[in-house]
Parts: C-alpha cells; sequence; structure tokens
C-alpha cells in the first residue's frame, strides 16, 4: 500500500481543526462566540466598533488613550487617494459592490503605504488602512452607481456615523448608529470560516495583507457565506407578505431548494448573534415602518425549526436591518466585508506570526497510472 492509499478526503474540511487560535472561540453546545474572550453580545452592548477592532488587533481591550490614538489614526487614513478614486469612477456602472471592493482593495497593494515585506506588525498597521479606506470605497460606489457625487469621509465622525455621512450625506437618529455599530460588531470575526481561511492560506505563503484580504472578499461574496445577507433581503421581497411567507416555504422545501438566511457549519442549534441581531431588526423595523418584513421573518424561522430543525444564521436578520436604514441590497455583503476587515487583519497577523505554509493532501480517485498513446492511435 502507498501512502496515499492512506488519504481520505474530508470534503468541506468539515470536522478538521486546521490551527490553533486566540482570536476568537465559537462554542456551538452553548450557542456562544467570544472575541479574546469576551462574549460578542456584551462587546455589541458596551463597545463601539473601534475598540472591538482594537482587541481583536492587539489581543486587550484598549484604554482611553489607546483608543483615541487607535481612532486617530483610522480617521486620518479615511481618504482614497485622487487615482484610486478616478479608478472607481471607471468601473462599469454594472459591477457589483463586492467586485468593485475587491478590485480596491487589490489596487491598494499597489500603493506605496502597503509596499513592503508582511509581517505580523506592518499587517496590523497597514490593516487599520484598509478599515479607514474600505467604507469610504463602499460608500463611493453606492453613490455612484445612483448617480450621486462622492461624498468625502469627516474625520469628526466615528466610524460608522461616518460610513452613513458618506453614504447619505447624513447621519441618522443616534440609536440608528448604535444598531449599525452593533451589527459590525457582530459581523466582525468568525473564527476559521470560509474568507478567513482563505485569507490564511494566501498569507501563508508569504504573499501580502492586500493580496489575502481580496482573497477574502471574493470568498465572502458567494451566497453560501456572505451573499446570503443580499440574499435574504431579495427572498423577503419575492414573498412579498406574511400571507404567503408559509406556503412559500414550503413549495421551496418541497424542490429541495436552499433557503437562504438558514444553516450553518457549525452551529447546528442556532447562531449565537442571531438573537441581538434580531433585536437590531426590531428597532429598526419599529423606526422605519418595516414590521412586514419581521412578520414574514418570524413565520419562516418558526416554520424552518418546526419542519427541518434548521437553525436562522446571522446573514438572516441581517438583510432587513440593513434594507431599513436605506442601504442598496447590493451593499449589504460589502458592508459585512467592512466589518470582517478587522478579523481577517487580526487572522493574518496571527498566522505570520507563527507560520507554517498551508498544503492539505488529496485522495486521489483518477485514472490508474498508463502510457500516453500516439496522437495517431487516439479515438
Ligand atoms: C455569516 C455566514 O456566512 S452564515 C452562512 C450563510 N449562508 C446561508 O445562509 C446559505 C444557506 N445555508 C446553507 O447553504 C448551508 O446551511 C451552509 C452552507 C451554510 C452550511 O452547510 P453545511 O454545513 O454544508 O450543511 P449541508 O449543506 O450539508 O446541510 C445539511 C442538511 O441540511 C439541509 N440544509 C442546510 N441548510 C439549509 C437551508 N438553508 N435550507 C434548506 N435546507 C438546508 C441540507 O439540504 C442538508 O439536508 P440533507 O441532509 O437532507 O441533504
Ligand atoms: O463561520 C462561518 O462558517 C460563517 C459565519 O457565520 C461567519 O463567517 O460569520
Amino acid at each position: 500500500m502507498s501512502d496515499s492509499d492512506q488519504y481520505v478526503a474530508k470534503k468541506g474540511l468539515e470536522g478538521v481543526v486546521f490551527d490553533k487560535t486566540t482570536i476568537s472561540h465559537v462554542n456551538p453546545a452553548e450557542k456562544s462566540l467570544y472575541y479574546r474572550g469576551y462574549p460578542v453580545a456584551e462587546l455589541a452592548a458596551n463597545c463601539s466598533y473601534e475598540e472591538v477592532a482594537y482587541v481583536l488587533f492587539h489581543g486587550e481591550l484598549p484604554n482611553k488613550e489607546q483608543l483615541s490614538s487607535f481612532s486617530e489614526r483610522e480617521r486620518a487614513a479615511r481618504e482614497l487617494s485622487p487615482q484610486l478614486l478616478e479608478v472607481l469612477q471607471r468601473f462599469p456602472a454594472t459591477a457589483h459592490p463586492m467586485d468593485a471592493i475587491r478590485t480596491v482593495v487589490s489596487y491598494l497593494g499597489m500603493e506605496p503605504d502597503f509596499a513592503g515585506v508582511e509581517t505580523a506588525e506592518s499587517a496590523l498597521e497597514k490593516g487599520l488602512l484598509l478599515l479607514a479606506k474600505v467604507p469610504t470605497a463602499i460608500a463611493a460606489t453606492q453613490r455612484l452607481r445612483r448617480g450621486e457625487k462622492v461624498i468625502s469621509p469627516r474625520p469628526d465622525l466615528s466610524l460608522a456615523d461616518n460610513f452613513f455621512h458618506m453614504v447619505f450625506g447624513e447621519v441618522p437618529a443616534a440609536e440608528t448608529v448604535k444598531a449599525f455599530d452593533g451589527s459590525l460588531i457582530l459581523y466582525a470575526e468568525h473564527s476559521f470560516n470560509a474568507s478567513t481561511f482563505s485569507a490564511r492560506v494566501i498569507i501563508s505563503t508569504q504573499s501580502d495583507l492586500c493580496g489575502a484580504i481580496t482573497g477574502a472578499i471574493a470568498a465572502l461574496k458567494g451566497n453560501l457565506h456572505g451573499g446570503a445577507n443580499e440574499a435574504v433581503m431579495l427572498m423577503l421581497q419575492e414573498i412579498g407578505s406574511p400571507e404567503r411567507a408559509k406556503t412559500w416555504l414550503q413549495e421551496k422545501l418541497a424542490a429541495k431548494e436552499k433557503i437562504m438566511g438558514f444553516g450553518h457549519r457549525v452551529y447546528r442549534y442556532g447562531d449565537s448573534r442571531v438573537e441581538t441581531m434580531s433585536r437590531f431588526r426590531e428597532q429598526v423595523a419599529k423606526q422605519y415602518g418595516g414590521q412586514k418584513w419581521v412578520d414574514i421573518s418570524e413565520i419562516l424561522q418558526a416554520e424552518m425549526i418546526s419542519a427541518k430543525k434548521i437553525y436562522p444564521n446571522l446573514d438572516f436578520p441581517a438583510g432587513p436591518v440593513y434594507y431599513l436604514m436605506g442601504f442598496d441590497i447590493d451593499l449589504f455583503t460589502p458592508i459585512f466585508a467592512m466589518a470582517r476587515m478587522a478579523g481577517w487583519v487580526a487572522h493574518v497577523a496571527e498566522q505570520l506570526s507563527d507560520n507554517r505554509l498551508v498544503r492539505p493532501l488529496a485522495e486521489y480517485v483518477g485514472p490508474a497510472p498508463r502510457s500516453v498513446p500516439p496522437l495517431s492511435d487516439r479515438d
């Protein structure tokens, strides 16, 4: 028996422990999630996204001075270079914003601020620049596609306030911004999910931060991962009314279709973040008159659990939250990406701090060895 006969494939790497991490702990049995030991619901209730990005980057929550220096650096880096702004304006009008920001991050990798060999330290330095610049690029894509002028960032505003300012030209009520900021915290990190794993694989070859994040954005885009928050809203719109929800779902399940925003590779009995995000959904539904979306969502959720024992994931309540706040549907996954930037950067730095090339094996199931026939002998 040869070595390779012992290789048995684990489809989707299900159940495979790829490495150690100190960044976050997903505990499906307890239905809990901790960033650096802190329960995520507590972070969402008590901290700003900037504080959470800091703890993900550095391992400890910042004190006042540390937070103000971190925020100052983030606020000072929000502007895009005139060259990048020009490139962004030339993207096809039909481009999906996820493709646009994937290209923006790839472009940033060629700018002087991102040059040089990557180390854990340089990844955190440059990661702060990405945290600052990517929201600016996302906001610009919505405005350009709406035929509006791009709005420059304001350094006197928090990251969440400034995002609303850049997308809409105004900052909404404090409770709306708090819900948005909380949603960014819930989205900020989730262990070795597909996009984070992609970033770690890329950086493990001694590539660079922007390359790793470009790959992560590409992985996040798919409907089985981050793309689901957009798919959820399109599904709710297709259903249209609470009266149709149950029949719609039964038909889809009978046709063996996947229902977007439900199921999870790790959480089998519910996603730890859904309760907090559902509270944001109820809050913004009251503020903006969107009770219909809550009603449809609740019917789908109850039916999915009773018919299939499959629970909603974070993308399920997130879709209507962003919709009610006024964001275009194709901005939802880019918002997930700007939030996840903190986690991705922390993972790139962690991988670099104790790197080993990621290179799994394959179970070969192709033809047995054979000789190459001359072209004239082939059918
Ligand atoms: C923030 C995030 O990225 S969370 C994930 C967001 N993605 C989605 O919401 C997309 C919809 N969900 C899914 O496609 C899946 O649940 C995944 C990809 C997230 C996880 O999938 P896996 O761990 O591979 O589970 P798998 O696809 O094997 O499903 C197991 C069973 O549950 C069923 N199932 C899982 N999710 C769903 C769903 N959303 N709708 C209907 N059935 C489902 C499968 O059909 C399968 O049934 P079967 O055993 O009868 O064939
Ligand atoms: O962990 C996963 O597989 C997907 C997920 O919920 C996330 O990335 O937030």
